[in-house]
């Protein structure tokens, strides 16, 4: 049995949503965005198998609605949908990383007999887009899914499979929850990547070098920072509560760390350290090489390289000539013996398996999964 999904919003996540429900052969997903280019180009690429020349088109055929639209504009066209036709029996969800705001503007449409289903896959980029979609970016990542109550067990059960093909691990949570938990682990880590950056804008106008000087650290706490500002305005303002509770705490929290560096406290100081290591390292980290954040996850390939400079430059061209992408690639450790060890990361397993496959094949480096 065939099951017409309309996919509104065909970005990053829209877009990878397709890709990978296009994996389940009775999945048919009819698009719709906002920008023609982009829906044409989903088309082209095969990301979805049919074009709506608006989003009712889409939804009057479609048995599931998944809006991954910007967070205010999925607000602004749930307040519309009131209006709409739905298919008897349809599933609408959402995409977005609020979800308290999103299911209040949902109301009115439940009132009406229709199934919504806040959802929200806890994994993305710094990148928006189309031309950044990937079939397995919610690969082993979390998937929250947010009903109103009890009664929306078959919903629930009916988007669980659905989701099957992206290998989400889908779990479900209370709206008011996730916005709390969103609000520390995403939104406002991504408030304290922007203040930084602004820092060194501010300190490069004094001194430019210093920009030269953020190195592995800065970049890694950073990284966030360049992601779309429009929709980390419009999720600022939707989790504005939770995120001002964290600002509250975060204050406090700094106003601790001035006070035990003034008084030049290094007991104190050392046990705030330690404790953040003890959490830190404990977080969900690694299996089978996949370095797990809350939130981001990448697949190592650890290979043995000698120190010479040709071979990262041999490595990566093979990996361009197979069309396989990398997210990153760093050296850990230059022995002083002949070997070092270059770590290739990559976005999910499928790449990786397939890198170790054609380095084995056309290069004589030994590699390691850790
Ligand atoms: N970027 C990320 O890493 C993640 C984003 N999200 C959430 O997913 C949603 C989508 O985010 P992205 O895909 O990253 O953004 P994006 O900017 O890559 O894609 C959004 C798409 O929606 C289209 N659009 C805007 N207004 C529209 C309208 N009225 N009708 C139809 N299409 C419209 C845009 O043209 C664009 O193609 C957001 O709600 C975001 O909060 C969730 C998880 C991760
Ligand atoms: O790029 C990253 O590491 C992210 O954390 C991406 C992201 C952005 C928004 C979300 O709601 C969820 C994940």
């Amino acid at each position: 049995m065939t099951i017409t999904v309309a996919m509104i919003g065909l970005g990053l996540i829209g877009g990878s949503l397709s890709l990978a429900l296009q994996r389940n052969e009775n999945i048919h997903v009819i698009g719709f965005d906002r920008r023609y280019q982009t829906t044409d180009e989903a088309y082209r690429r095969s990301i979805i198998d049919e074009i709506a020349p608006s989003v009712r088109y889409a939804i009057e055929r479609a048995d599931i609605v998944i809006f991954a639209t910007p967070v205010n504009t999925t607000v602004k066209l749930l307040r519309e949908a009131e209006h709409w036709t739905f298919r008897d029996g349809v599933i609408v969800t959402d995409t977005g990383s609020t979800k308290v705001p999103i299911m209040e503007a949902a109301t009115p449409l439940v009132e009406q007999g229709v199934t919504f289903i806040g959802g929200h896959p806890m994994a993305g980029s710094h990148k928006s887009g189309i031309a950044a979609a990937k079939e397995l970016l919610f690969e082993n990542a979390y998937y929250v899914l947010t009903p109103y109550d009890d009664k929306q067990k078959m919903g629930i059960e009916t988007l669980r499979e659905l989701l099957q093909p992206t290998k989400a691990k889908v779990v479900v949570l209370d709206a008011y929850k996730h916005d709390r938990m969103t609000a520390m682990v995403s939104h406002f880590p991504h408030v304290i990547a922007s203040s930084l950056v602004d820092r060194l804008a501010e300190e490069k106008e004094e001194e430019p070098f210093v920009a030269k000087l953020a190195a592995g650290g800065f970049r890694d706490l950073t990284r966030i920072a360049s992601a779309d500002p429009k929709m980390w305005r419009d999720i600022t303002l939707q989790n504005r509560s939770e995120l001002l509770r964290q600002v509250e705490y975060w204050m406090t929290s700094m106003e601790n760390v001035r006070d035990m560096i003034e008084r030049a406290d290094g007991e104190e100081i050392l046990t705030f350290f330690n404790r953040s290591k003890k959490v830190r390292d404990g977080l969900p980290s690694t299996f089978a090489g996949a370095t797990q954040g809350a939130l981001y996850m990448t697949f190592d390939l650890h290979i043995d390289i000698p120190d010479h400079p040709g071979s990262i430059a041999e490595i990566t061209k093979v990996l361009a000539d197979h069309e396989i992408s990398i997210t990153n690639i760093r050296i850990v450790e230059t022995r002083t013996d002949v070997y070092g060890i270059l770590v290739v990361s990559f976005q999910n397993t499928d790449d990786r398996r397939k890198a170790r496959e054609v380095l084995e094949e056309e290069t004589d480096y030994s590699m390691h999964i850790i």
